[in-house]
Protein backbone atom coordinates (compact mmCIF):
# COMPACT_ATOMS: atom_id res chain seq x y z
CA UNK A 1 0.00 0.00 0.00
CA UNK A 2 1.17 3.51 -0.66
CA UNK A 3 0.10 6.40 1.37
CA UNK A 4 -0.99 9.77 -0.15
CA UNK A 5 0.01 13.81 0.72
CA UNK A 6 2.29 13.20 4.00
CA UNK A 7 2.90 9.75 3.57
CA UNK A 8 0.45 9.37 6.59
CA UNK A 9 -2.98 8.35 5.08
CA UNK A 10 -3.87 5.35 2.76
CA UNK A 11 -6.38 6.93 0.11
CA UNK A 12 -9.52 5.41 -0.51
CA UNK A 13 -8.81 3.35 -3.49
CA UNK A 14 -5.72 1.29 -2.43
CA UNK A 15 -7.93 0.41 0.57
CA UNK A 16 -8.78 -3.00 0.56
CA UNK A 17 -12.20 -3.65 -0.90
CA UNK A 18 -13.79 -6.86 0.58
CA UNK A 19 -15.26 -5.38 3.61
CA UNK A 20 -17.23 -2.91 1.63
CA UNK A 21 -19.74 -5.45 0.20
CA UNK A 22 -20.40 -7.61 3.36
CA UNK A 23 -24.29 -9.67 2.69
CA UNK A 24 -26.32 -9.50 6.46
CA UNK A 25 -25.20 -12.55 7.36
CA UNK A 26 -24.85 -13.48 11.32
CA UNK A 27 -27.17 -16.16 12.16
CA UNK A 28 -27.59 -13.96 15.71
CA UNK A 29 -28.93 -10.79 13.83
CA UNK A 30 -32.36 -10.26 13.60
CA UNK A 31 -34.76 -7.65 12.36
CA UNK A 32 -31.91 -6.90 9.58
CA UNK A 33 -35.00 -7.46 6.46
CA UNK A 34 -35.79 -4.11 6.39
CA UNK A 35 -32.64 -2.56 6.34
CA UNK A 36 -31.02 -5.05 3.99
CA UNK A 37 -34.25 -4.37 1.79
CA UNK A 38 -33.57 -0.75 1.32
CA UNK A 39 -30.27 -1.11 0.68
CA UNK A 40 -30.79 -2.88 -2.10
CA UNK A 41 -33.72 -0.16 -3.00
CA UNK A 42 -30.92 2.55 -2.42
CA UNK A 43 -33.72 3.87 -0.36
CA UNK A 44 -31.37 3.22 2.72
CA UNK A 45 -28.86 5.31 1.28
CA UNK A 46 -29.45 8.68 3.55
CA UNK A 47 -30.20 6.66 6.47
CA UNK A 48 -26.94 4.84 6.32
CA UNK A 49 -24.92 7.87 5.54
CA UNK A 50 -22.60 9.13 8.53
CA UNK A 51 -22.20 12.34 7.07
CA UNK A 52 -23.96 15.41 6.68
CA UNK A 53 -22.35 18.28 4.64
CA UNK A 54 -21.87 22.27 5.74
CA UNK A 55 -21.63 24.89 3.34
CA UNK A 56 -21.50 22.87 0.57
CA UNK A 57 -18.12 21.70 2.19
CA UNK A 58 -17.81 18.08 4.22
CA UNK A 59 -17.98 18.58 7.91
CA UNK A 60 -15.76 15.80 8.24
CA UNK A 61 -16.56 15.31 12.16
CA UNK A 62 -19.79 13.60 10.63
CA UNK A 63 -21.52 15.49 13.60
CA UNK A 64 -24.10 17.74 12.39
CA UNK A 65 -25.49 18.16 15.81
CA UNK A 66 -21.91 20.38 17.03
CA UNK A 67 -21.89 22.07 13.51
CA UNK A 68 -25.54 23.01 14.15
CA UNK A 69 -28.17 22.16 11.14
CA UNK A 70 -25.65 21.90 8.72
CA UNK A 71 -28.29 20.13 6.00
CA UNK A 72 -29.38 22.91 4.02
CA UNK A 73 -32.54 23.21 1.78
CA UNK A 74 -34.81 25.27 0.21
CA UNK A 75 -35.44 27.83 3.43
CA UNK A 76 -39.27 28.87 4.04
CA UNK A 77 -39.39 32.20 6.31
CA UNK A 78 -41.38 30.01 8.76
CA UNK A 79 -41.02 29.81 12.49
CA UNK A 80 -39.11 26.48 12.53
CA UNK A 81 -36.95 28.14 10.02
CA UNK A 82 -36.17 30.84 12.02
CA UNK A 83 -35.73 28.79 15.37
CA UNK A 84 -34.04 27.20 13.30
CA UNK A 85 -31.42 30.07 12.49
CA UNK A 86 -31.50 31.15 16.20
CA UNK A 87 -30.24 27.72 17.07
CA UNK A 88 -27.51 26.98 14.45
CA UNK A 89 -26.36 31.00 15.37
CA UNK A 90 -26.21 30.03 19.27
CA UNK A 91 -23.87 26.63 18.80
CA UNK A 92 -21.66 27.63 16.08
CA UNK A 93 -21.33 31.29 17.29
CA UNK A 94 -22.60 32.55 20.60
CA UNK A 95 -21.24 29.21 22.50
CA UNK A 96 -17.81 29.25 20.36
CA UNK A 97 -17.44 32.60 21.89
CA UNK A 98 -18.79 32.30 25.33
CA UNK A 99 -16.07 28.94 25.36
CA UNK A 100 -12.85 30.75 24.19
CA UNK A 101 -13.47 33.56 26.44
CA UNK A 102 -14.22 31.84 29.82
CA UNK A 103 -12.34 28.77 29.89
CA UNK A 104 -8.93 29.86 30.16
CA UNK A 105 -10.05 32.02 33.10
CA UNK A 106 -11.39 28.50 34.88
CA UNK A 107 -8.10 27.36 35.25
CA UNK A 108 -7.44 30.21 36.93
CA UNK A 109 -10.32 29.95 39.15
CA UNK A 110 -8.76 26.69 40.20
CA UNK A 111 -5.50 27.63 41.13
CA UNK A 112 -6.64 31.47 42.69
CA UNK A 113 -8.98 29.25 44.75
CA UNK A 114 -6.41 26.02 45.98
CA UNK A 115 -3.38 28.71 46.43
CA UNK A 116 -5.62 31.62 47.88
CA UNK A 117 -8.80 30.48 49.34
CA UNK A 118 -7.72 26.69 51.09
CA UNK A 119 -9.25 24.65 48.48
CA UNK A 120 -12.72 26.12 49.48
CA UNK A 121 -15.41 27.56 46.37
CA UNK A 122 -16.91 29.57 48.78
CA UNK A 123 -14.18 31.49 49.98
CA UNK A 124 -13.60 32.26 45.88
CA UNK A 125 -16.61 32.92 45.24
CA UNK A 126 -16.65 36.24 47.73
CA UNK A 127 -14.25 37.58 45.91
CA UNK A 128 -16.97 38.20 43.53
CA UNK A 129 -19.00 39.77 46.12
CA UNK A 130 -20.80 43.09 45.61
CA UNK A 131 -18.70 43.05 42.48
CA UNK A 132 -19.12 42.41 38.42
CA UNK A 133 -17.75 39.13 37.56
CA UNK A 134 -14.55 40.85 35.13
CA UNK A 135 -13.39 42.88 38.03
CA UNK A 136 -13.32 39.50 39.94
CA UNK A 137 -11.53 37.92 37.59
CA UNK A 138 -8.88 40.78 36.97
CA UNK A 139 -7.83 40.62 40.52
CA UNK A 140 -7.29 36.76 40.05
CA UNK A 141 -5.69 37.52 36.68
CA UNK A 142 -3.33 40.20 38.23
CA UNK A 143 -1.85 37.62 40.49
CA UNK A 144 -0.76 35.14 37.87
CA UNK A 145 2.77 35.83 37.24
CA UNK A 146 4.50 35.90 33.78
CA UNK A 147 6.34 32.70 32.86
CA UNK A 148 9.44 32.72 34.18
CA UNK A 149 13.31 31.61 32.44
CA UNK A 150 12.66 28.11 34.09
CA UNK A 151 8.88 27.23 33.49
CA UNK A 152 9.21 28.55 29.51
CA UNK A 153 12.49 26.22 29.14
CA UNK A 154 10.92 23.40 30.58
CA UNK A 155 7.84 23.57 28.55
CA UNK A 156 9.93 24.00 25.57
CA UNK A 157 12.15 21.45 26.23
CA UNK A 158 9.03 19.05 27.16
CA UNK A 159 7.85 19.61 23.64
CA UNK A 160 11.31 18.91 21.47
CA UNK A 161 11.27 16.22 23.40
CA UNK A 162 7.56 14.39 22.85
CA UNK A 163 7.91 15.25 19.53
CA UNK A 164 11.61 13.91 19.05
CA UNK A 165 9.85 10.52 21.07
CA UNK A 166 7.16 10.49 18.27
CA UNK A 167 9.59 9.93 15.91
CA UNK A 168 12.41 7.80 17.51
CA UNK A 169 10.53 5.54 19.53
CA UNK A 170 10.01 2.27 18.03
CA UNK A 171 6.18 1.08 17.28
CA UNK A 172 4.26 -0.96 15.09
CA UNK A 173 2.13 1.24 12.13
CA UNK A 174 -1.47 0.90 13.31
CA UNK A 175 -4.71 2.29 11.43
CA UNK A 176 -7.04 4.52 12.43
CA UNK A 177 -10.63 4.18 11.22
CA UNK A 178 -11.63 5.30 8.19
CA UNK A 179 -12.57 8.48 7.51
CA UNK A 180 -15.79 9.86 5.97
CA UNK A 181 -13.59 11.24 3.05
CA UNK A 182 -12.39 7.94 2.81
CA UNK A 183 -8.67 8.03 4.29
CA UNK A 184 -7.25 6.12 6.93
CA UNK A 185 -4.88 7.55 9.26
CA UNK A 186 -1.34 6.08 9.92
CA UNK A 187 0.26 5.75 13.22
CA UNK A 188 3.29 4.64 14.84
CA UNK A 189 2.28 3.17 18.15
CA UNK A 190 4.70 4.15 20.77
CA UNK A 191 2.71 5.82 23.16
CA UNK A 192 3.40 3.15 26.27
CA UNK A 193 7.05 3.30 25.61
CA UNK A 194 7.04 6.83 25.77
CA UNK A 195 5.09 6.33 29.03
CA UNK A 196 7.36 4.42 30.75
CA UNK A 197 10.78 6.38 29.49
CA UNK A 198 9.22 9.94 30.36
CA UNK A 199 8.18 8.40 33.78
CA UNK A 200 11.55 6.65 34.08
CA UNK A 201 12.95 10.05 33.48
CA UNK A 202 11.04 12.28 35.66
CA UNK A 203 11.99 9.91 38.54
CA UNK A 204 15.66 9.78 38.14
CA UNK A 205 16.17 13.57 37.39
CA UNK A 206 14.26 14.06 40.29
CA UNK A 207 16.75 12.04 42.32
CA UNK A 208 20.19 13.69 40.61
CA UNK A 209 19.26 17.30 41.02
CA UNK A 210 18.06 17.01 44.17
CA UNK A 211 21.66 17.51 45.40
CA UNK A 212 21.65 20.55 43.66
CA UNK A 213 18.29 22.18 45.12
CA UNK A 214 16.61 21.48 42.14
CA UNK A 215 13.01 19.99 42.50
CA UNK A 216 10.57 19.15 39.76
CA UNK A 217 8.00 21.09 42.83
CA UNK A 218 8.82 24.04 40.60
CA UNK A 219 6.75 23.25 38.85
CA UNK A 220 3.95 23.05 41.77
CA UNK A 221 5.11 26.53 43.36
CA UNK A 222 5.14 28.40 39.87
CA UNK A 223 1.62 26.82 38.31
CA UNK A 224 0.21 30.10 37.61
CA UNK A 225 3.16 30.59 35.13
CA UNK A 226 2.24 27.41 33.87
CA UNK A 227 -1.69 27.77 33.31
CA UNK A 228 -0.39 31.47 31.80
CA UNK A 229 2.02 30.37 29.27
CA UNK A 230 0.16 27.29 28.51
CA UNK A 231 -2.90 29.58 27.59
CA UNK A 232 -0.93 31.83 25.66
CA UNK A 233 0.56 29.27 23.60
CA UNK A 234 -2.30 27.40 23.00
CA UNK A 235 -4.44 30.14 21.74
CA UNK A 236 -1.82 31.17 19.11
CA UNK A 237 -1.06 27.36 18.17
CA UNK A 238 -4.58 27.15 17.34
CA UNK A 239 -4.74 30.17 15.20
CA UNK A 240 -2.09 28.37 13.55
CA UNK A 241 -3.99 25.35 13.14
CA UNK A 242 -7.18 27.54 11.74
CA UNK A 243 -4.46 29.30 8.90
CA UNK A 244 -3.05 25.74 8.27
CA UNK A 245 -6.00 24.11 7.77
CA UNK A 246 -7.27 27.06 5.45
CA UNK A 247 -3.84 26.64 3.30
CA UNK A 248 -2.37 23.68 3.47
CA UNK A 249 -4.75 20.95 4.97
CA UNK A 250 -2.85 17.72 5.03
CA UNK A 251 -5.97 15.32 4.02
CA UNK A 252 -9.27 15.87 2.39
CA UNK A 253 -10.72 15.64 5.93
CA UNK A 254 -10.79 19.46 5.98
CA UNK A 255 -13.08 21.96 5.48
CA UNK A 256 -14.89 25.30 6.59
CA UNK A 257 -17.76 25.87 8.08
CA UNK A 258 -18.26 29.30 6.69
CA UNK A 259 -18.21 30.93 9.92
CA UNK A 260 -14.44 31.93 11.11
CA UNK A 261 -15.17 31.49 15.14
CA UNK A 262 -16.89 28.05 14.69
CA UNK A 263 -13.95 27.10 12.72
CA UNK A 264 -11.57 28.11 15.24
CA UNK A 265 -13.26 26.88 17.89
CA UNK A 266 -14.51 23.35 16.63
CA UNK A 267 -10.84 23.27 13.86
CA UNK A 268 -10.49 22.90 10.16
CA UNK A 269 -8.96 19.61 9.66
CA UNK A 270 -9.70 15.99 11.31
CA UNK A 271 -6.16 14.93 11.27
CA UNK A 272 -3.74 17.83 10.75
CA UNK A 273 0.16 16.89 10.30
CA UNK A 274 2.63 19.55 10.91
CA UNK A 275 6.27 18.24 9.01
CA UNK A 276 4.48 14.61 9.67
CA UNK A 277 3.72 14.79 13.24
CA UNK A 278 0.46 13.77 13.93
CA UNK A 279 -1.23 17.02 15.60
CA UNK A 280 -3.73 15.06 17.71
CA UNK A 281 -1.42 12.67 19.45
CA UNK A 282 0.61 15.03 20.58
CA UNK A 283 -1.64 18.04 22.26
CA UNK A 284 -3.84 14.39 22.98
CA UNK A 285 -1.86 12.06 24.38
CA UNK A 286 1.79 13.15 24.55
CA UNK A 287 0.90 16.27 25.70
CA UNK A 288 -2.58 16.06 27.56
CA UNK A 289 -2.05 12.87 29.25
CA UNK A 290 1.36 12.52 29.67
CA UNK A 291 1.52 15.99 31.57
CA UNK A 292 -1.13 15.09 33.86
CA UNK A 293 0.75 11.88 34.69
CA UNK A 294 3.65 14.17 35.52
CA UNK A 295 1.92 16.97 37.45
CA UNK A 296 0.53 14.09 39.73
CA UNK A 297 4.42 13.17 40.10
CA UNK A 298 5.29 16.53 40.68
CA UNK A 299 2.41 17.22 42.97
CA UNK A 300 3.41 13.43 45.41
CA UNK A 301 7.12 14.95 45.30
CA UNK A 302 5.75 18.12 46.48
CA UNK A 303 3.66 16.24 49.24
CA UNK A 304 6.44 14.27 50.05
CA UNK A 305 8.96 17.36 50.66
CA UNK A 306 6.24 19.03 52.81
CA UNK A 307 4.98 16.31 54.78
CA UNK A 308 6.64 13.06 53.67
CA UNK A 309 4.18 10.10 53.11
CA UNK A 310 1.14 10.92 52.90
CA UNK A 311 -1.75 8.10 52.03
CA UNK A 312 -4.53 10.12 50.78
CA UNK A 313 -2.18 11.46 48.32
CA UNK A 314 -1.30 7.57 47.54
CA UNK A 315 -4.07 6.82 47.17
CA UNK A 316 -5.02 9.46 44.50
CA UNK A 317 -1.95 9.34 42.78
CA UNK A 318 -1.33 5.60 42.05
CA UNK A 319 -5.04 5.36 40.85
CA UNK A 320 -4.57 7.88 38.07
CA UNK A 321 -1.11 6.37 37.04
CA UNK A 322 -2.57 3.37 36.83
CA UNK A 323 -5.54 5.21 34.57
CA UNK A 324 -2.83 7.19 32.23
CA UNK A 325 -0.86 3.77 32.23
CA UNK A 326 -3.75 2.09 30.89
CA UNK A 327 -4.83 4.71 28.61
CA UNK A 328 -0.96 4.46 27.12
CA UNK A 329 -1.05 0.99 27.00
CA UNK A 330 -4.48 1.25 24.85
CA UNK A 331 -3.13 4.55 23.44
CA UNK A 332 -4.32 2.89 19.38
CA UNK A 333 -7.75 1.89 21.03
CA UNK A 334 -7.45 5.57 21.78
CA UNK A 335 -7.57 7.11 18.25
CA UNK A 336 -10.28 5.23 16.94
CA UNK A 337 -12.53 7.27 19.91
CA UNK A 338 -14.78 9.85 19.22
CA UNK A 339 -11.88 12.56 19.88
CA UNK A 340 -10.01 11.28 16.98
CA UNK A 341 -12.25 10.26 14.30
CA UNK A 342 -15.21 12.91 15.41
CA UNK A 343 -13.58 16.12 16.72
CA UNK A 344 -11.36 18.56 14.43
CA UNK A 345 -8.38 19.68 15.30
CA UNK A 346 -9.25 23.14 17.23
CA UNK A 347 -9.55 25.21 19.83
CA UNK A 348 -11.86 22.36 21.66
CA UNK A 349 -9.95 19.39 21.93
CA UNK A 350 -6.70 21.18 21.42
CA UNK A 351 -6.32 23.76 24.07
CA UNK A 352 -8.09 21.25 25.71
CA UNK A 353 -5.89 18.63 26.18
CA UNK A 354 -2.66 21.42 26.68
CA UNK A 355 -4.32 23.41 29.13
CA UNK A 356 -7.79 21.82 30.55
CA UNK A 357 -6.02 18.66 31.02
CA UNK A 358 -2.75 19.87 33.11
CA UNK A 359 -5.51 22.18 34.67
CA UNK A 360 -8.37 20.25 35.77
CA UNK A 361 -7.50 16.76 35.46
CA UNK A 362 -4.35 17.21 38.14
CA UNK A 363 -6.53 19.48 40.46
CA UNK A 364 -6.82 16.87 42.76
CA UNK A 365 -3.49 15.84 43.51
CA UNK A 366 -2.89 19.94 43.32
CA UNK A 367 -5.34 20.35 45.90
CA UNK A 368 -4.41 17.59 48.06
CA UNK A 369 -0.04 19.28 48.42
CA UNK A 370 -1.96 22.16 50.79
CA UNK A 371 -4.99 19.15 52.31
CA UNK A 372 -2.96 15.97 53.33
CA UNK A 373 -5.67 13.40 55.37
CA UNK A 374 -4.56 10.61 56.86
CA UNK A 375 -6.89 8.01 55.68
CA UNK A 376 -5.08 4.67 57.87
CA UNK A 377 -4.13 1.67 55.79
CA UNK A 378 -7.61 0.04 55.73
CA UNK A 379 -9.15 3.10 53.81
CA UNK A 380 -5.96 3.02 52.20
CA UNK A 381 -6.65 -0.54 50.54
CA UNK A 382 -10.09 -0.53 50.42
CA UNK A 383 -9.95 2.64 47.92
CA UNK A 384 -7.03 1.21 46.11
CA UNK A 385 -8.95 -1.91 45.15
CA UNK A 386 -12.13 -0.22 44.15
CA UNK A 387 -10.53 1.97 41.62
CA UNK A 388 -8.02 -0.88 40.75
CA UNK A 389 -11.72 -2.77 40.01
CA UNK A 390 -13.00 0.07 38.23
CA UNK A 391 -10.09 0.72 35.88
CA UNK A 392 -10.18 -2.77 35.04
CA UNK A 393 -13.57 -2.99 34.15
CA UNK A 394 -13.27 0.46 32.16
CA UNK A 395 -10.15 -1.56 30.17
CA UNK A 396 -12.20 -4.23 29.94
CA UNK A 397 -14.81 -2.90 28.13
CA UNK A 398 -13.16 -1.36 25.64
CA UNK A 399 -10.59 -3.61 24.65
CA UNK A 400 -13.82 -5.75 24.25
CA UNK A 401 -15.29 -4.11 21.77
CA UNK A 402 -11.96 -3.91 20.10
CA UNK A 403 -11.44 -7.48 19.97
CA UNK A 404 -14.67 -8.31 18.58
CA UNK A 405 -14.08 -6.13 15.76
CA UNK A 406 -10.61 -7.41 15.45
CA UNK A 407 -11.79 -11.14 15.30
CA UNK A 408 -14.69 -10.16 13.08
CA UNK A 409 -17.13 -11.56 15.50
CA UNK A 410 -15.43 -14.94 15.78
CA UNK A 411 -14.69 -15.09 19.17
CA UNK A 412 -16.34 -15.27 22.92
CA UNK A 413 -17.59 -12.64 24.93
CA UNK A 414 -17.98 -13.75 29.22
CA UNK A 415 -17.62 -17.03 27.30
CA UNK A 416 -20.64 -17.24 25.15
CA UNK A 417 -20.23 -16.37 20.72
CA UNK A 418 -21.17 -12.66 20.96
CA UNK A 419 -24.68 -11.32 19.64
CA UNK A 420 -23.63 -8.98 17.31
CA UNK A 421 -25.39 -6.59 14.63
CA UNK A 422 -23.32 -6.08 11.19
CA UNK A 423 -24.08 -2.15 11.11
CA UNK A 424 -23.34 -1.01 7.08
CA UNK A 425 -22.54 2.41 6.68
CA UNK A 426 -22.33 4.81 3.40
CA UNK A 427 -18.87 6.85 2.58
CA UNK A 428 -19.04 10.05 1.25
CA UNK A 429 -18.31 8.80 -1.89
CA UNK A 430 -21.35 6.31 -1.51
CA UNK A 431 -19.04 3.50 -0.45
CA UNK A 432 -20.63 0.84 1.79
CA UNK A 433 -18.84 -0.52 4.57
CA UNK A 434 -19.75 -2.73 7.10
CA UNK A 435 -19.01 -2.48 11.24
CA UNK A 436 -19.21 -4.90 13.62
CA UNK A 437 -22.01 -3.61 16.96
CA UNK A 438 -21.61 -5.79 19.82
CA UNK A 439 -25.15 -6.07 21.81
CA UNK A 440 -23.62 -9.05 24.36
CA UNK A 441 -21.13 -8.53 27.42
CA UNK A 442 -20.65 -4.98 28.82
CA UNK A 443 -22.12 -3.57 25.20
CA UNK A 444 -25.28 -5.07 26.33
CA UNK A 445 -25.69 -3.58 29.96
CA UNK A 446 -26.29 -0.51 27.89
CA UNK A 447 -24.64 1.46 24.71
CA UNK A 448 -22.24 3.54 27.07
CA UNK A 449 -21.77 0.98 30.23
CA UNK A 450 -18.24 1.83 30.63
CA UNK A 451 -18.84 5.49 31.35
CA UNK A 452 -19.84 4.41 34.93
CA UNK A 453 -16.64 2.76 35.80
CA UNK A 454 -14.83 5.78 34.21
CA UNK A 455 -17.04 7.60 36.95
CA UNK A 456 -16.24 5.50 39.91
CA UNK A 457 -12.46 5.29 39.20
CA UNK A 458 -12.93 9.56 39.33
CA UNK A 459 -14.61 9.38 42.50
CA UNK A 460 -11.92 6.97 44.31
CA UNK A 461 -9.42 8.83 43.39
CA UNK A 462 -10.94 12.18 44.66
CA UNK A 463 -12.60 10.74 47.97
CA UNK A 464 -9.19 10.54 49.72
CA UNK A 465 -9.48 14.04 49.93
CA UNK A 466 -12.66 13.72 52.08
CA UNK A 467 -15.67 15.90 52.46
CA UNK A 468 -14.53 19.38 53.85
CA UNK A 469 -14.59 21.00 49.86
CA UNK A 470 -15.99 20.46 46.55
CA UNK A 471 -13.24 21.66 44.66
CA UNK A 472 -11.56 18.09 44.81
CA UNK A 473 -14.60 16.90 42.81
CA UNK A 474 -14.59 19.16 40.67
CA UNK A 475 -13.62 16.89 37.66
CA UNK A 476 -15.62 14.49 38.84
CA UNK A 477 -18.43 16.98 38.36
CA UNK A 478 -17.12 17.41 35.12
CA UNK A 479 -16.76 13.74 34.20
CA UNK A 480 -20.46 13.28 34.90
CA UNK A 481 -21.41 16.10 32.84
CA UNK A 482 -19.08 15.22 29.78
CA UNK A 483 -20.33 11.92 29.48
CA UNK A 484 -23.93 11.66 29.95
CA UNK A 485 -22.91 14.74 26.80
CA UNK A 486 -21.00 12.85 25.29
CA UNK A 487 -23.63 9.50 25.07
CA UNK A 488 -26.36 12.04 23.17
CA UNK A 489 -23.46 12.74 21.32
CA UNK A 490 -22.38 9.44 20.19
CA UNK A 491 -25.55 8.27 19.82
CA UNK A 492 -26.61 10.73 17.29
CA UNK A 493 -23.23 10.51 15.73
CA UNK A 494 -24.00 6.32 15.27
CA UNK A 495 -27.85 7.08 14.58
CA UNK A 496 -26.75 8.85 11.24
CA UNK A 497 -23.55 6.64 10.29
CA UNK A 498 -25.58 3.34 10.78
CA UNK A 499 -29.39 4.48 10.40
CA UNK A 500 -31.67 1.06 11.06
CA UNK A 501 -28.72 -1.24 12.43
CA UNK A 502 -28.17 1.31 15.11
CA UNK A 503 -32.04 1.61 15.98
CA UNK A 504 -31.69 -2.12 15.97
CA UNK A 505 -28.74 -1.94 18.38
CA UNK A 506 -30.89 0.62 20.64
CA UNK A 507 -33.74 -1.97 20.46
CA UNK A 508 -32.17 -4.56 22.16
CA UNK A 509 -29.75 -2.53 24.41
CA UNK A 510 -32.09 0.48 25.12
CA UNK A 511 -30.32 2.17 27.78
CA UNK A 512 -27.78 4.35 27.19
CA UNK A 513 -25.22 4.35 30.64
CA UNK A 514 -27.15 2.90 33.16
CA UNK A 515 -29.13 -0.22 32.90
CA UNK A 516 -32.77 -0.01 33.47
CA UNK A 517 -32.09 3.80 34.58
CA UNK A 518 -30.99 5.86 31.80
N1 LIG B 1 -11.77 10.91 31.41
C1 LIG B 1 -12.35 11.51 30.40
O1 LIG B 1 -12.38 12.74 30.30
C2 LIG B 1 -13.02 10.71 29.38
C3 LIG B 1 -12.77 9.37 29.27
N2 LIG B 1 -13.36 8.63 28.30
C4 LIG B 1 -13.04 7.22 28.20
O2 LIG B 1 -12.44 7.02 26.95
C5 LIG B 1 -12.80 5.74 26.45
C6 LIG B 1 -13.41 5.90 25.07
O3 LIG B 1 -14.69 6.49 25.19
P1 LIG B 1 -15.39 7.30 24.01
O4 LIG B 1 -14.37 8.08 23.27
O5 LIG B 1 -16.52 8.04 24.60
O6 LIG B 1 -15.88 6.26 23.00
P2 LIG B 1 -16.56 4.82 23.13
O7 LIG B 1 -15.58 3.88 23.68
O8 LIG B 1 -17.89 4.91 23.77
O9 LIG B 1 -16.72 4.49 21.61
C7 LIG B 1 -17.71 5.08 20.84
C8 LIG B 1 -17.61 4.49 19.46
O10 LIG B 1 -17.54 3.07 19.52
C9 LIG B 1 -18.34 2.49 18.46
N3 LIG B 1 -19.39 1.76 19.09
C10 LIG B 1 -20.46 2.23 19.76
N4 LIG B 1 -21.21 1.23 20.24
C11 LIG B 1 -20.61 0.09 19.86
C12 LIG B 1 -20.91 -1.28 20.04
N5 LIG B 1 -21.98 -1.68 20.69
N6 LIG B 1 -20.07 -2.18 19.51
C13 LIG B 1 -18.99 -1.80 18.83
N7 LIG B 1 -18.65 -0.51 18.61
C14 LIG B 1 -19.44 0.43 19.13
C15 LIG B 1 -18.82 3.67 17.64
O11 LIG B 1 -17.79 3.96 16.69
P3 LIG B 1 -17.79 3.38 15.16
O12 LIG B 1 -18.01 4.56 14.32
O13 LIG B 1 -16.40 2.82 15.05
O14 LIG B 1 -18.85 2.36 15.06
C16 LIG B 1 -18.84 4.79 18.65
O15 LIG B 1 -18.75 6.05 18.05
C17 LIG B 1 -13.74 5.13 27.47
O16 LIG B 1 -13.01 4.31 28.31
C18 LIG B 1 -14.26 6.32 28.23
O17 LIG B 1 -14.66 5.95 29.51
C19 LIG B 1 -14.20 9.20 27.40
C20 LIG B 1 -14.47 10.52 27.46
C21 LIG B 1 -13.92 11.39 28.46
C1 LIG C 1 -13.02 23.29 25.72
C2 LIG C 1 -13.13 22.54 27.01
C3 LIG C 1 -14.19 23.13 27.85
C4 LIG C 1 -13.39 21.09 26.84
C5 LIG C 1 -12.15 20.27 26.55
C6 LIG C 1 -12.48 18.84 26.63
C7 LIG C 1 -11.30 17.87 26.44
C8 LIG C 1 -10.12 18.29 27.26
C9 LIG C 1 -11.78 16.48 26.83
C10 LIG C 1 -12.96 16.05 25.96
C11 LIG C 1 -12.91 14.54 25.90
C12 LIG C 1 -11.81 14.17 26.86
C13 LIG C 1 -11.19 12.81 26.80
C14 LIG C 1 -11.75 11.81 26.08
C15 LIG C 1 -11.29 10.49 26.18
C16 LIG C 1 -10.19 10.18 26.87
C17 LIG C 1 -9.75 8.78 26.93
C18 LIG C 1 -9.42 8.40 28.36
O1 LIG C 1 -8.96 7.06 28.44
C19 LIG C 1 -8.37 9.36 28.90
C20 LIG C 1 -8.89 10.77 28.88
C21 LIG C 1 -9.33 11.23 27.49
C22 LIG C 1 -8.12 11.40 26.58
C23 LIG C 1 -10.10 12.56 27.73
C24 LIG C 1 -9.14 13.74 27.83
C25 LIG C 1 -9.83 15.11 27.86
C26 LIG C 1 -10.81 15.30 26.71
C27 LIG C 1 -10.08 15.30 25.39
Amino acid sequence: MTKDLDTNFIPQEQIDQSSSDHSIQDSKMVDTAEAEQLLRQGLGKRALRGDSKVNGSSAASGDSDMLAGGIHGYEQITQSALSQRVKKFVTTTVMPVFLIAFVPNLMVLIWYTVMHCEGSYLKMMSVFANRSILSGLSDMWSLIRYPSAPIIWTLVVYCLYALAMMKILPGQKVTGPLTPKGNVPVYKDNGFAYFILTLGLFWVLTVILHPFGISPSMLYDRFDEVIFALNAFSIIFCAFLYIKGRVAPSSTDSGSSGNIIFDYYWGMELYPRVFGFDIKVFTNCRFGMMVWALLVCVHSVKSYELYGFVDSMFVSAVLQLLYITKFFWWESGYLRTIDIMLDRAGFYICWGCLVYIPGLYASVTFYLVSHPIHLGPMVTCLFLFLGAISIYINYAADVQKQDVRGANGECLIWGRKPDIIRAKYQLENGDVKESILLASGWWGLSRHFHYIPEIMLAFFWSVPALFDNIMPYSYVIWLIILLTHRSYRDDSKCGKKYGLFWRQYCKKVPHKIVPYLF
